[in-house]
């Protein structure tokens, strides 16, 4: 039988707060993830994707609720290697260099992954000599990234792997991770970027007060913001016209010249524009996944 790479039903974790109230970090959270998906787990700050990465890895245990990594308890799919993570924190030793580092590891896990190897896919070739202390925040994260793929992993977890890292260096990441990625792993990772969910995700679980608000592929989250503006050139008695003409029309804004328009069918819309009106410069434009992300966090 294939077992789900994550399977959770009805999880919920809940903290006592400073003044004692409780705080529901996980609300009753149920998630199916199948092998070989790229995941984005979306939130604002808060949201519980960190306490529920850390009951996936089997270091938090919840209040109630089940989980299962393949089939197994998180914590034994950690213990048999099924499952690695580069967390938000974690100590690296600052005087060790790359190759030190890597190497240390794979001797204590007797991990099924060759050192070099695992720096190679790591990006971490180049740099094998270099101490830790001497590292970039990139390379740091790069590092655990090699030491995660030791163990050889089906299922792999990122919180925040890109946090605090400048463009150069988040982009060196996510490419090192996208070819890793292609040989088939179950990637979970937890980001507040949009376009690393976007560029990278298969599909996005937004998570917002510890429930899940969205969960599909990323361009149809895209989408739930509500469908697509039309722009054009217009002058003010067809943009009357349209509003009195096609169905629930709305004005959305004018920039630029431009007055942009919202209506159920965006097609129509459109339609209307180019046939009806002496509309120029007609754009059909998708909602961003930002406005989809403000709308369904609020
Ligand atoms: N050990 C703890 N004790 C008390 N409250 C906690 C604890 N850990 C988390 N919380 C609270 O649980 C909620 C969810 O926190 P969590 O760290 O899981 O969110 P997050 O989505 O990872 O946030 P961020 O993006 O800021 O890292 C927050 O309100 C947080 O303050």
């Amino acid at each position: 039988m294939t077992h789900l790479a994550l399977r959770s039903n009805g999880l919920t974790k809940t903290f006592r707060g400073a003044d004692r109230t409780p705080v529901a970090a996980v609300d009753h959270l149920d998630l199916a993830i199948t092998p070989g998906e790229v995941v984005a787990f979306l939130g604002p700050n808060g949201a519980g994707k960190t306490t529920t990465l850390d009951m996936v890895l089997g270091m938090t245990r919840p209040d109630s609720g089940e989980i299962e990594v393949f089939g197994l308890p998180p914590q034994q799919a950690a213990r048999s290697g099924r499952i690695a993570a580069v967390m938000q924190t974690g100590g690296l030793q600052p005087d060790f260099t790359v190759e030190e580092t890597v190497r240390v590891v794979a001797a204590l896990h007797g991990g099924s992954v060759d050192p070099a190897a695992a720096m190679a896919r790591a990006d971490l070739a180049h740099i094998a000599g270099r101490t830790v202390s001497k590292c970039s925040g990139g390379e740091q994260q790069r590092l655990k990234f090699a030491l995660a793929l030791l163990p050889d992993p089906d299922l792999i977890v990122l919180d925040e792997p890109t946090a605090g890292m400048d463009v150069e260096s988040r982009r060196a990441f996510w490419a090192a991770m996208r070819t890793d990625a292609m040989h088939g792993r179950t990637v979970l990772f937890a980001t507040h970027y949009l376009e690393e969910a976007d560029s990278f995700a298969d599909r996005i679980v937004m998570i917002s007060g510890g429930r899940i608000v969205a969960d599909g592929p990323t361009a149809d989250i895209r989408a739930r913001a509500g469908g697509r503006v039309v722009s054009a050139v217009l002058d003010e008695p067809d943009i009357a016209r349209v509003l009195a003409s096609v169905p629930h029309a709305t004005e959305v804004e004018r920039r630029g010249g431009r007055v942009y328009l919202g209506a159920q069918d965006s097609d129509e819309l459109a339609r209307f524009l180019l046939t009806d009106t002496a509309a120029r410069d007609v754009e059909i434009s998708a909602h961003t996944l930002e406005d989809a992300f403000l709308e369904l966090t609020a």
